[in-house]
C-alpha cells in the first residue's frame, strides 16, 4: 500500500498543496482530476519519490514506476536499451514486454524513428517490465488520437490487471479516468486539497 500524509508542499513562499491524506491499495487505481495548475503533477512527483521536499510522511512500496506526459526516452539508445538500462531488466524480459505492447520487431530502432504512440508504448513497457508495486501515470495518453488512446487504455488495463500494482493516474480526460480508475478524487483549491469521490465501482478482479 502507498500512504501519504501531506501537511504542505510549497514552491518558495507559495503553498501549492494543502493538507491531505492518500491511501492506495495494490490493485486499486486512484484517478485524479482537477484544473490545470492545481498540482496534480506536483503530487505525483511526491508519490513517485522524485520530489522529497514536502512537509509530511510518505510510505511507499519499493518498486515504483512512472509514465510521464511526454515520453522520456533516451534518444541515443535503442528501444530495447531504453527498457533494460533504467530498469535492470534482461534483454529477454525487455523483448517479451515490448512484444506484449505491440512493438515486436522494433527493438533495435532509435526513439527518433518511432511515432508518438509507439514511444508511449515503450514508456508503458518500461514501466511494467519490473512489475512495479506502485505505478504513477501522469497524463499518459495526452496528445494521442482517439483510436490510439483506446488501444493504449485496453493495454494498460490488461497490464494493471495482470501485475496489480497500486496505481495513481492523473488525467484531464473523463473517459480515461472512467475506464481505468477504481476510485476517483479531485484536486482543487489554493492550496489544493484532494477531495475523494465516493467509491463508484470496483473493477472485476480487484
Ligand atoms: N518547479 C516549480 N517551481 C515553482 N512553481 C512550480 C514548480 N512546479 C510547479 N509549480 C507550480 O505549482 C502549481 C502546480 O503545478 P502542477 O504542474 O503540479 O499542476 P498540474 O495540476 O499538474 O497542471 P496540469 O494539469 O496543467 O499539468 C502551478 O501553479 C505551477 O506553476
Amino acid at each position: 500500500m502507498i500512504a501519504l500524509d501531506l501537511t504542505a508542499k510549497s514552491f518558495g513562499a507559495t503553498q501549492v498543496l494543502g493538507p491531505m491524506r492518500l491511501r492506495v491499495e495494490p490493485g486499486e487505481v486512484l484517478g485524479i482530476s482537477g484544473p490545470s495548475g492545481a498540482g496534480k503533477s506536483t503530487l505525483l512527483r511526491i508519490l513517485a519519490g522524485i520530489d522529497r521536499r514536502f512537509e509530511g510522511m510518505l510510505d511507499a512500496p519499493g518498486r515504483r514506476a512512472m509514465v510521464f506526459q511526454s515520453p522520456t526516452l533516451m534518444p541515443w539508445r535503442r528501444v530495447i536499451d531504453n527498457v533494460t538500462i533504467p530498469t535492470g531488466a534482461t534483454t529477454a524480459e525487455a523483448a517479451e514486454i515490448l512484444a506484449r505492447v505491440g512493438l515486436a520487431g522494433l527493438e533495435r530502432r532509435w526513439p527518433g524513428q518511432l511515432s508518438l504512440g509507439q514511444a508511449r508504448r515503450v514508456g508503458i513497457a518500461r514501466a511494467f517490465v519490473g512489475r512495479p508495486d506502485l505505478l504513477i501515470l501522469d497524463e499518459p495518453f495526452a496528445s494521442l488520437d482517439a483510436e490510439r488512446i483506446e488501444d493504449l487504455l485496453a493495454l494498460t488495463a490488461a497490464l494493471i490487471a495482470e501485475t496489480r500494482p497500486a496505481v495513481v493516474l492523473a488525467s484531464h480526460a473523463e473517459h480515461e479516468l472512467a475506464t481505468l480508475a477504481t476510485r476517483r478524487a479531485r484536486l482543487d483549491g489554493r492550496p489544493a486539497r484532494l477531495i475523494e469521490a465516493q467509491r463508484e465501482r470496483v473493477r472485476a478482479g480487484s
